[in-house]
């Protein structure tokens, strides 16, 4: 047997001091064996988090895929493996704080912008038929709207990305004193005014990219988010102007579609998410809400890309922190070990839905 393939096994065992030799002989922790697991998976999958702790300490990648589109923190998760989950979970989230920066695209959307859309009765969809938007989410867009409208008929609110307008259909049964839209793409804005979303009287439209709107946009009580074709650091972005656009006691959400072709990737920005709201000083809420039964499979049909493939979406609320505890100052440091205590529930999260 190969050195690899005995860390395999070894990580089965959980032996960590052979696992240890392995490795301190050159052992490849990067090895997939001939069923596509790596040694992290195999310990990940049997709860041996002291294996899962070296061999993460020793380079082995946290966000390999197995054939079946797992990774070790997917196994670690089904199997209600919590430590090994946890270490897997703060790995993910320090390599992508640190490295997803540099990784992650930063690629802007203009290509989308130039392209045609075309829309039908359930679905918007790209040049290349991938979903921009579609009618299955027409329950998560009213549960965004009723969060970010929950100021009531005085209330103001910004939504970034018309699509379809399903979010603004649901605002606008709140009848909130000021509706402001933006949206970037020149066919939708067309179908925005060809659909009379122009004559309403309390809607403001504005078009163009939220990027280059910033300057028009004034304060409100709830913002909702939900662009296409931008990656998670143009959102980031955006949640650097939230203390200008929101404001004290007002509710932000997104559609949160982060990494929503893995549960575990989805966990892990979740989380980090949640980490960087709350170094803006804002707390996050997530709320599972069940879509299986949204999902069947004809869904997707003429669809190039599933860009949701988990039972459960993680609808959030966000919140200026000091709005919700506000006799107490709370530091970063209170904000990072609010973040760290929510990890824990996590696993009870999935399952339990
Ligand atoms: C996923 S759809 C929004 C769906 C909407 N929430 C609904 O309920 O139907 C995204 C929309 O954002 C628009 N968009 C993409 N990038 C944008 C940007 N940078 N600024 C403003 N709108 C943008 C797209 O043209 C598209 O209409």
């Amino acid at each position: 047997m190969g050195a690899e393939e005995e860390l395999c096994k070894t990580a089965v065992e959980g032996d960590y001091i052979r696992v240890k030799e392995l490795i301190d002989g050159g052992a490849d922790v990067t090895y997939f064996d001939s069923d596509g697991f790596t040694p992290l998976m195999h310990a990940a999958k049997h709860g041996h988090s002291q294996v899962v702790q070296c061999l993460l300490d020793f380079g082995a990648p946290w966000n390999a895929l197995h054939p079946s589109g797992l990774s070790a923190g997917d196994f670690a998760m089904e199997a209600g493996h919590q430590d090994a989950f946890d270490l897997l979970l703060n790995a993910g989230m320090r390599a992508e704080l640190v490295l997803g920066k540099i990784t992650r695209s930063q690629n802007s959307n203009t290509e989308y912008l130039e392209q045609r859309v075309l829309y039908s009765e359930d679905k918007l969809l790209d040049e290349e038929n991938k979903g921009v938007m579609m009618a299955w989410e027409k329950p998560l867009m009213e549960a965004h709207a009723r969060a970010v409208c929950s100021g009531g008929e005085s209330g103001h609110i910004l939504n970034v990305g018309f699509g379809m307008g399903l979010v603004n259909e649901a605002i606008q049964k709140y009848k909130p004193a000021s509706h402001t839209i933006i949206e970037a793409h020149p066919d939708v804005y067309a179908r925005m005014h060809a659909t009379g979303w122009g004559d309403k009287p309390n809607v403001k439209i504005i078009f163009g990219r939220w990027q280059d709107v910033l300057p028009q946009l004034e304060s409100y009580d709830g913002v909702f988010f939900d662009t296409y074709g931008e990656y998670y650091e143009d959102m980031k972005e955006f949640h650097e102007y939230l203390p200008k656009l929101l404001k004290p006691g007002g509710i932000y959400s997104f559609f949160n579609g982060l990494c929503g072709d893995n549960a575990f990737f989805h966990v892990v920005y979740c989380q980090l998410v949640a980490l960087e709201l709350a170094h803006l000083g804002y707390t996050t809420q997530f709320i599972p809400l069940p879509v299986k039964d949204c999902l069947e499979e004809n869904v997707w049909e003429g669809i190039k890309q599933k860009y949701w493939q988990l039972d459960t979406y993680y609808f959030l609320s966000v919140k200026h922190l000091l709005k919700i505890i506000p006799d107490d100052l709370i530091c970063i440091s209170d904000c990072l070990s609010f973040c760290s205590h929510s990890l824990s529930k996590i696993i009870g999260y999935y399952y339990s839905f």
